[in-house]
């Protein structure tokens, strides 16, 4: 899957075709190989172009090739022997050349590359370095600190960036192919040593060790307990201190490390879960390729509040035309303020024009009946939601879709008070909404395909990661993680300090520990939620609050500290202990210490001695055991979803997969075990009883993630 063509006299193009990306699989290295080869017997051939199909250079080694055994020809000595090559080799970069895309275009003598291209080393997002050479030739073109900040954080660059950097030799508004041939044309004959990347020294300099120790503790910081960017760092390392054969033996040394890690699995796992959660399924049938999602283009959002401001902002940045309501003048003038500032920094730092104008602010509903769609973002209230809606509907034109920005609430109670149930679904935005990626899209018993495929469009095209998931108390994310909570509150109860499960959490590779997090929503919004909900009444003693509620065991510590006003980083005292409200380094309170201990007193309980394995069994394996029976209820499509909705809209660590992923890794039985046993000692959490399906799954065998779907009735996944 590499083509050959001679064009004028002296030169042989070799185009990578291979689509969507032009991977680089073992049948592309194979007609590579041919290729070159061909050229080469070619008296007449002087200079080689290569160049990729459809005007896309390389998206790099193909990553399903990773999962099976690797055949053809090692890509390594591929673009070794290009190099070497006596004839002159020049890549034209079109579209992208990623991983190993670009190591072949860094084993070429020339580089040139289209203006809208992008390049870079992303082998570190897989769990990998670039093991083709990337991590011994980009030093020696661009130097250490550059090639350390590209490698061990896989950032794409521009062209023009690329050239600044020395990485092309050429940037071409035009053709790439064509400026590839003219450059090819003006440099034949010359020396090709001098291009050779291999054959330049080591790339050392007086500070490379302390060039290196920043990078890795920067690393370190970054990407707690991920295995690839430390791999990188010792790699880019090796090109500064050894000849080029030398550096290569540690890249492959590095490398063989990583390929076998489960971390490197992990990450590919994600890679791919990521990209078929756009590939939506509904239980009904209906998909992603069979249902057309009609065009948006005016978008009315309801509410200024925190959410609706990032929704509004993200819209308005993906070109959308929006119509911002709030119910009185002074709302609306401070989300006006926010709205506008936040657009504003946004164009400045990206050296765009403002696109202020495509914003409208309005007081009335009537300034919305030319919308295609709204998004409702009032507060969390049933009641409130629901006069919205039947006020929208009278003046919304027939076919306009309501959508709901609600974190849990049901989407076919709202859809009821409509005139058009089918036209309603749930976007649960993740805040700051103009930040997180994560959208989940909620459909209703009744939402119609075409208003899930327009809900899921809308979503990518304001850049989120879209997931459909179906309607539940929480839906799949927050359903999720009240469990997680409540463990992580028992385990207080039980004998461990906040500071020691968010230490076991964040050891474990979570950016923060779930109290950190909830010091950080502000720990008054769950109280409201719980308040709401009936779990907190006039019948409950706020002095011995009960630790048993609607049949089953409850944590009042929460409660407990919305009561003393300690809500969080907000007012300075919440889980943790602040220099002022709002500050954000959060330190261990003597207090709460004392507080936890006359509670355990007052309660009877004795304290244990919580491990780290225990927080982290009680805590990601209560994730997933509820992620099973959000499975066995249809409410994902498949174990995919459920991770990607963790990786992106909840800090799950990437190189972890997910908590289904991280499940299907420990093993399916030792995780039931788990759940047997902890139910065992805390009967009173029926949220600890293993799901029906993880006991199905382990008496069918424990298949692998891929297989769920077949054993589950009403998994839907496209996978
Ligand atoms: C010991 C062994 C030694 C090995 C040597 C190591 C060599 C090297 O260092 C390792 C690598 O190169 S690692 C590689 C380093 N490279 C990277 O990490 C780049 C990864 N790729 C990307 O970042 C993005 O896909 C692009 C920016 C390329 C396109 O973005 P976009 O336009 O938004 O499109 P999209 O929706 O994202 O993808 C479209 C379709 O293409 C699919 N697919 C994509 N890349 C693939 C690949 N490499 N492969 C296979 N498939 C790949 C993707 O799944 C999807 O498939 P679907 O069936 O239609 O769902």
């Amino acid at each position: 899957m590499a083509r050959y063509t001679r064009l004028t006299e002296p030169i042989a193009l070799i185009t990578l075709n291979n689509p969507p990306v032009n991977a680089l699989s073992s049948a592309v290295r194979s007609g590579i190989v041919d290729s070159v080869s061909q050229a080469l017997k070619d008296d007449q051939v002087k200079a080689v172009v290569f160049c990729g199909e459809n005007r896309m250079f390389s998206g790099g080694a193909d990553i399903k090739e990773f999962s099976g055994s690797m055949s053809g020809p090692p890509l390594v000595r591929m673009i070794h022997s290009i190099e070497a090559s006596e004839k002159l080799m020049v890549a034209a970069i079109e579209g992208v050349a990623l991983g190993g895309g670009l190591e072949l275009a860094l084993g070429c003598h020339y580089r040139v590359a289209n203006t809208k291209a992008r390049l870079g080393l992303p082998e570190v997002t897989l769990g990998f370095l670039p093991g083709a050479g990337g991590t011994q030739r980009l030093p020696r073109l661009t130097g250490i600190t550059a090639a350390l900040e590209l490698i061990t954080t896989g950032r794409q660059i521009s062209a023009q960036e690329a050239l600044q950097l020395g990485i092309v030799d050429q940037v071409t508004e035009g053709n790439a192919v064509q400026a590839a041939m003219e450059l090819a044309l003006s440099v034949i004959g010359q020396p090709l040593n001098p291009r050779r990347l291999s054959l330049r020294p080591p790339v050392w300099s007086a500070d490379v060790d302390s060039v290196c120790e920043v990078a890795l503790a920067r690393v370190k910081q970054h990407s707690r307990g991920a295995m690839a960017p430390v791999a990188c760092v010792q790699a880019v390392r090796a090109a500064a201190m050894l000849p080029y054969s030398k550096g290569m033996e540690k890249e492959r040394q590095l490398m063989d490390t990583l390929f076998r890690s489960s971390q490197a699995r992990a990450l590919q796992y994600a890679f791919f879960a990521q990209r078929n959660a756009g590939k939506w399924s509904l239980p009904n049938g209906a998909r992603w390729n069979n249902t057309k999602a009609r065009d948006v283009q005016r978008v009315g959002v309801i509410g200024l509040g925190t959410m609706g401001r990032g929704i509004a902002v993200s819209l308005v940045k993906a070109g959308l035309s929006v119509v911002a309501l709030e119910s009185d003048a002074k709302q609306l003038e401070s989300g006006k303020k926010a709205v506008t500032a936040m657009l504003q920094r946004d164009a400045q730092r990206r050296g765009v024009g403002s696109p202020l104008h495509l914003l409208t602010f309005a007081l009335s509903f009537h300034q919305l009946k030319d919308v295609d769609l709204v998004i409702e973002a009032v507060f969390e209230d049933m009641n409130l939601k629901k006069r919205v809606f039947s006020d929208l509907c009278k003046v919304l034109r027939a076919g306009t879709l309501i959508c709901t920005n609600t974190s849990g609430l049901n989407v076919d109670e709202l859809a009821k008070v409509t005139d058009r149930q089918h036209l309603v679904v749930g976007m649960h935005f993740f805040a700051p909404a103009h930040v997180m990626k994560l959208l989940e899209v909620v459909y209703g018993s009744r939402s119609s395909p075409e208003a899930v495929a327009v809900a899921m469009a809308l979503g990518k095209r304001i850049q989120k990661v879209c997931v459909a998931v179906g309607n539940c108390p929480g839906f799949v994310g927050n359903r999720m993680l009240k469990l997680y909570m409540d463990q992580s509150l028992y385990l207080l109860e039980e004998g461990a300090t906040p500071e020691q499960v968010d230490q076991a959490l964040e050891e474990f590779g979570f950016a923060m520990g779930i109290f950190k997090v909830a010091d950080l929503s502000g720990l008054d919004v769950g109280w409201r939620v719980r308040k709401a909900s009936g779990l907190i009444g006039p019948d409950i003693d706020p002095v011995n609050p009960s630790r048993w509620r609607l049949g089953q065991r409850y944590c009042p510590l929460p409660d407990m500290l919305c009561q003393q006003g300690r809500f969080g980083q907000k007012t300075g005292r919440g889980w943790y202990l602040y220099n002022s409200p709002g500050s954000k380094e959060a330190k261990p309170d003597p207090e709460i210490l004392n507080f936890l201990e006359d509670y355990r007193l007052k309660y009877g309980i004795t304290p244990q001695r919580i491990s780290s394995q225990e927080v982290i069994e009680r805590c990601a394996f209560s994730l997933a055991n509820e992620g099973f029976r959000i499975l066995e209820d249809g409410i994902a499509a498949g174990p995919e979803d459920i991770d990607v909705i963790y990786l992106f809209g909840y800090g799950w660590p990437r190189h972890r997969g997910g908590p289904m992923f991280y499940a299907s890794q420990v093993g399916l039985s030792v995780v039931l075990e788990k759940m047997e046993h902890y139910h065992r000692i805390h009967p009173d959490v029926p949220s600890l009883e293993p799901s029906r399906l993880l006991r199905r799954l382990v008496a069918e065998g424990s298949p692998p993630i891929q297989q769920w779907r077949n054993h589950i009735k009403n998994l839907h996944s496209q996978l």
